[in-house]
């Protein structure tokens, strides 16, 4: 038996799950914990479900069985709404395509994130601007774009950057990274994970970052491989990834 960390921020217990349909991808997780304030690193290749993995943490998809905690509340046992409530207040999410509304300015897309979290993420009262600003300052985005310019004009490493501000923004507690370094060279990596570690360092979040590239995994408290925690299978061969291995 897996030893309960009460102070986990997310836990996945006894967790199967497969998508419908052809791609017949699914994998099983018996246990798997990130504890507050820890950040994490998970590799693995294209394909090797990670992304999956972040939509089943975020109460994205729900699992065939077992069950999801972020924070100790067991997502299954919410209504949609009380789910999608606590997804937008404790969980800040960097997808990897970013997600940004192209029309609407970095500033409106990262205030935003706030528009979905009555709660938490609004102790902000009155500084939201403020702050996202602040955020998008210390990301190192000039401040006379952001007002202003539509998202889709800035560069893919500027719109990242925003992708960042609005994951960060009224401290959701959790921050949860897709990849979100997969457009830049190895230099902007660097000076990203810098300012995105200070940044999560100086609200004590939880990081949950996946990425095919191992070489990333060096600043972070714990790193794992996707084939240590999950158990894949391809419903088309049939085969598992213990069987692969
Ligand atoms: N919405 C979906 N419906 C059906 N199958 C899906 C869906 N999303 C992903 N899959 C399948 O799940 C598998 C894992 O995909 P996933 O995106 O989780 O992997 P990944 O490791 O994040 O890949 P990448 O690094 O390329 O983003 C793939 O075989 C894919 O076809």
């Amino acid at each position: 038996m897996p030893v309960v960390d009460e102070n986990a921020a997310i836990r996945l217990q006894d967790v199967s799950f497969r998508w419908p349909g052809r791609s017949g991808f699914g994998f099983e997780v018996s246990h798997l914990e990130v504890a507050r304030g820890q950040t994490m690193f998970l590799v693995g290749p294209s394909g090797s479900g990670k992304s999956t993995l972040l939509s089943l943490i975020c109460g994205i998809v729900a699992p065939d069985s077992g069950r999801v905690e972020i924070d100790g509340e067991d997502l299954g046992a919410l209504s949609a709404a009380r789910r999608d409530r606590l997804r937008a207040e404790r969980i800040g999410i960097v997808f990897q395509m970013f997600n940004l509304l192209p029309y609407a300015s970095a500033l409106d897309n990262v205030l935003l994130a706030l528009a979905f979290a009555p709660g938490r993420r609004r102790r902000l009262k009155g500084r939201e601007r403020e702050e996202a600003l602040r955020l998008m300052g210390a990301l190192g985005l000039p401040s006379s774009l952001v007002a202003t310019a539509p998202a889709a004009e800035l560069s893919v490493g500027q719109q990242q950057r925003v992708a960042v501000a609005r994951a960060l923004i009224g401290d959701p507690g959790i921050i949860i990274a897709d990849e979100p370094t997969s457009a830049l060279d190895a230099a902007a990596q660097s000076a990203f994970l810098d300012i995105l570690f200070d940044l999560v360092g100086d609200v004590g979040a939880t990081l949950l970052m996946v990425s095919h590239d191992e070489r990333l995994a060096g600043r972070f408290d714990r790193v794992a491989s996707l084939t240590e925690i999950a158990r894949t299978q391809m419903a088309h061969t049939g085969r598992s990834s213990a069987e692969a291995a």
